[in-house]
C-alpha cells in the first residue's frame, strides 16, 4: 500500500529514531519501524553509504545463477511480461534470490542509468543489512510482501525510488528469492504491490508444477471457473495419499501450514479418498470434482497427473493401452521415494532409476557416505514395491560381532552351540521372507561368510547353524555400503562374485553438501521434528543461520543436520519459533562460526551460498580449506574442528558430527588429523 502518513510524519519518526533509537509508536507503520530498527542496529546511516561487501563478485554472482536455474527459468518470462505492464513508467523488473541478491533485471531504458547509480544491477546485494530498508530486503526480512516508497528508504540516497516487492516461494514454503518493481517515485502506484504480488504466485504456480511433476496434482477453487487461474489453490499429494507441496492458496483453503507438509494425509483436511479423486478423474479428466471441506464449506477441484509419471489412462495426455498399465494399479501405487524427494535432481535420478527396478528380482546396491539416508532410502523402496506387507528386515553387518553374524543372519537349531537360545533362531534371512532383506555396510561382512551369503542368493535356500536341511527363503535384497566396493574387490576385501550377485542395479547418493535442495530438506526435517517434539507447525531458521547452515560441509550428513536442528529445536523457549544462534550448542557454534577464506569458491560440485558470511566472526582455530580445495578437504577440516572443539575427545567429536565413532576413525585412519 501506497503510505498515506504525512511527509512530516516520517521526518519526525526518523529523528526520533536517530536520537532514542527506535520509533515512536504509531508514527509510522510496524513493518517499517522494524525495518528501520533493523536498519539502524546494522551500523548504517541515513546520509551514508550502503556496506562495503554491498556487490558480490562475477563469480559469486555465476554461482548464484548456476543455482537457481529453475527459479530463473520461470521467472524470465513472467518478468518479460511484468515490464510489458510498467515499461513506460520509468521503472525496472527485479529478480533477487533469497539473500537479496539481484539476479536478473529489465529495465526501462530511460531509467536504467538512474538504477544503475543505485546499484540495482545484477550482483548488487539488497539485504537490509546492506542498504538498510528497501522492498526487496524488507520483504526478505518480514517474508511478505512489501512497498517502500521515498522517504521511507533507509538511506536517503535511494529516496527517489518507490518499490514494491513479494517473497516468492518453493511447493514446500522455503523462500527462494523476490520479484520487484523499482522506479521513479514520483511515478508509484499503489496497484503496482498487487501486480507483482500476482505475478510471484504465477511464478510459485509454475515452479510446482515442474517440481510435483511425479505427484498428484489438485487445482482448487470455491468456483469451478475459477480453477485455471492465478486465484487457484493448488495441492500436491503423493501417490499414498500425503500432502506434500502446495502454494499460499491451496494451504489457506485447506487450512494448512508449510510445516503440515509431509505429515498431514488428504483425507484428513478433504472428505474425500484418493481413489476416488483418481477414478472420478480416469472418468471425466476435464470435469471439475465438487469436494466438502470438514466445515461443509464447498470446493471444486480437478486433478492433473504428469503422462511420464502416471502412465495410463488415468492421465489425461497418456496414449498408452490400459493392458499397459492396470488401472487398479495406479489407484493403489505408493510412492514412499517421492515422498523423500525434496529436489535435489541427483537424489531424484537415484530414485527414478530404482523405482524402475522394484517388484523385479534385481538386487539394489545404494552407495553414499554414512548418513546420508540409505536406509530411509531402502525402506521408501521397500514400501514402493510388491512387497511392501511383509517385513523388511535391516542388518548392519558392520555391527553385529564376527562370531555371531552366522548365527544371527542364518538362524540356527535349538542347541546348536553353547549360549544358544532353547528353542533356536530362524536367522534375519528367514525373518525377511516374503519381504526385503536389507544389508548395510555389506562391505563390513567378514569373508567367510560373504562365501556362505552367495550360496544363499544362488540356491535361495538357507542352512541354519546346526541343520541338515536348508529352508527356501525368498526376499529382495537391498545393500548399501559407505566404500567403494569395486575397489574393495580389487583389494581381495570383497568376492567380486558377490559384488556383482549383489549389484544388480548400482545407486549412488549424494552427500548432503553436493544436493541443491538444502533448504527443502531444513524444511522437511523442521515438520518431522515439530511432530516429533510437539513444537507448534511454522518453525523456521532465521536467514543467516540457514545461509551458514547451508555453507557448511556436514561430513555426517543427514544424520548430523536432523541431530543439529533437533537440539535446536529442544532449545527453543515458549512462543518461539524462530530457530537462531543461541539453540546452538557450543559445538555446532563454534564450527559454524569458522568463515570461509574471503573469496573462497567450494570445491567442484560442492553447494555453496556465496558470500552466506557477511559478518565474520573472530578467525578460525582450524581454518576451512580455500579455494579449490576438495569436498574431501572440507569434511577433513570440519572433522579437524571437532575434534578440536571436543579436546580430542572422539566420541563427542563424532556425536557433533553425526558420524558413528567407527566411522570417525576410519575417516583419521584414511587421513589423520594433526
Ligand atoms: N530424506 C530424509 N528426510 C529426513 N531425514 C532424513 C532423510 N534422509 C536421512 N535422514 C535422517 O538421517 C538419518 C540417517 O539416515 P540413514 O540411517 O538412512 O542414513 P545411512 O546413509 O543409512 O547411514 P549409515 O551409512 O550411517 O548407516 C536418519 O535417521 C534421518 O534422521
Amino acid at each position: 500500500m501506497r503510505p498515506t502518513h504525512p511527509l512530516v510524519a516520517l521526518r519526525q519518526a526518523r529523528q526520533h529514531l536517530l536520537e532514542f533509537g527506535h520509533c515512536p509508536s504509531g508514527m509510522v507503520q510496524e513493518r517499517l519501524a522494524r525495518s528501520w530498527t533493523r536498519s539502524l542496529a546494522a551500523g548504517l546511516v541515513p546520509g551514508g553509504q550502503p556496506r562495503a561487501t554491498d556487490h558480490y563478485s562475477s563469480t559469486a554472482l555465476r554461482q548464484v545463477l548456476d543455482h537457481n536455474p529453475e527459479l530463473l527459468a520461470h521467472s524470465r518470462p513472467v518478468m518479460q511480461y511484468l515490464f510489458e505492464q510498467v515499461r513506460h513508467s520509468q521503472s525496472v523488473v527485479v529478480l533477487a534470490d533469497r539473500r537479496g541478491m539481484l539476479m536478473h533485471t529489465l529495465g526501462d531504458p530511460h531509467f536504467v542509468d538512474k538504477a544503475e547509480r543505485v546499484a540495482l544491477t545484477s550482483g548488487a546485494s539488497w539485504h537490509e543489512e546492506h542498504r538498510g530498508t528497501n522492498a526487496i530486503g524488507t520483504a526478505l526480512a518480514e517474508c511478505s510482501a512489501v512497498q517502500i516508497h521515498g522517504g521511507e528508504h533507509f538511506l536517503e540516497r535511494n529516496s527517489f525510488l518507490t518499490c514494491a516487492a513479494s517473497p516468492i516461494l518453493s511447493a514446500t514454503g522455503a523462500l527462494l528469492g523476490i520479484l520487484d518493481i523499482s522506479g521513479d517515485y514520483r511515478n508509484g502506484h499503489a496497484h503496482t504491490l498487487g501486480l507483482v504480488s500476482t505475478a510471484a504466485r504465477m511464478i510459485e504456480n509454475r515452479l510446482l508444477a515442474d517440481t510435483c511433476q511425479r505427484h498428484i496434482r489438485l487445482h482448487l477453487h470455491t468456483e469451478p471457473e475459477g480453477i485455471g487461474s492465478v486465484a487457484e489453490g493448488i495441492v500436491a499429494v503423493s501417490g499414498d495419499g500425503w500432502i506434500v507441496g502446495a502454494n499460499r492458496v491451496g494451504l489457506a483453503q485447506l487450512g494448512l501450514h508449510t510445516g503440515d507438509l509431509g505429515a498431514v494425509r488428504l483425507e484428513r483436511v478433504l472428505e474425500v479418498r484418493l481413489d476416488d479423486l483418481l477414478s472420478h478423474h480416469r472418468r471425466r479428466p476435464q470435469q471439475p470434482q465438487a469436494l466438502r471441506l470438514p466445515g461443509g464449506a464447498l470446493l471444486w477441484a480437478q486433478l492433473q497427473l504428469d503422462a511420464s509419471a502416471w502412465p495410463g489412462p488415468a492421465a489425461p495426455t497418456a496414449a498408452r493401452p490400459a493392458r499397459t498399465q492396470p488401472t487398479a494399479a495406479l489407484s493403489t501405487a505408493p510412492d514412499a521415494l517421492a515422498q523423500l524427494d525434496t529436489g535435489d535432481a541427483r537424489w531424484r535420478a537415484a530414485a527414478d532409476k530404482a523405482r524402475r527396478v522394484v517388484g523385479k528380482p534385481i538386487a539394489v546396491l545404494i552407495q553414499g557416505e554414512s548418513g546420508v539416508g540409505k536406509e530411509l532410502f531402502a525402506r521408501a523402496l521397500h514400501a514402493s514395491g510388491p512387497r511392501r506387507d511383509a517385513p523388511f528386515v535391516a542388518i548392519n553387518c558392520g555391527a553385529i560381532p564376527e562370531n555371531l553374524i552366522e548365527a544371527e543372519l542364518f538362524g540356527y537349531v535349538a542347541g546348536a552351540f553353547t549360549g544358544a537360545r532353547k528353542e533356536g533362531s530362524p536367522g534375519y534371512l528367514r525373518q525377511a521372507h516374503g519381504g526385503t532383506l536389507f544389508l548395510d555396510e555389506i562391505g563390513d561382512m567378514p569373508l567367510a561368510l560373504q562365501m556362505r551369503l552367495l550360496r544363499v542368493l544362488q540356491e535361495r535356500s538357507v542352512t541354519p547353524v546346526g541343520a541338515a536341511k536348508a529352508v527356501p527363503v525368498d526376499f529382495a535384497l537391498v545393500c548399501a555400503t559407505h566404500c567403494q566396493l569395486l575397489q574393495a574387490t580389487e583389494q581381495g576385501r570383497f568376492r567380486q562374485d558377490l559384488y556383482y550377485r549383489i549389484n544388480g542395479l548400482t545407486v549412488q547418493l549424494p552427500a548432503l553438501r553436493e544436493r541443491s535442495d538444502f533448504t527443502a530438506l531444513v524444511q522437511r526435517l523442521l515438520a518431522q521434528l515439530a511432530t516429533e517434539q510437539d513444537l507448534p507447525a511454522g518453525v523456521w531458521v532465521a536467514p543467516d543461520l540457514l545461509a551458514r547452515l547451508a555453507a557448511y560441509p556436514w561430513p555426517g550428513n543427514l544424520r548430523q543436520l536432523a541431530s543439529v536442528l533437533r537440539t535446536a529445536c529442544a532449545l527453543l523457549a515458549d512462543g518461539q519459533n524462530t530457530l537462531d544462534w543461541e539453540h546452538l550448542s557450543d559445538d555446532v557454534l563454534h564450527a559454524l562460526q569458522t568463515p570461509a577464506a574471503p573469496g573462497a569458491a567450494p570445491a567442484r560440485g560442492a553447494r555453496t551460498v556465496p558470500g552466506a558470511w557477511p559478518n565474520t566472526e573472530p578467525p578460525p582455530a582450524v581454518a576451512l580449506p580455500s579455494s579449490g580445495q576438495s569436498l574431501q578437504a572440507l569434511s577433513h577440516a570440519a572433522i579437524a574442528q571437532a575434534l578440536q572443539a571436543a579436546c580430542g575427545n572422539v566420541s563427542q567429536a563424532a556425536r557433533q558430527l553425526g558420524i558413528s565413532r567407527q566411522t570417525l576413525y576410519r575417516k583419521l585412519a584414511l587421513n589423520p588429523v594433526g
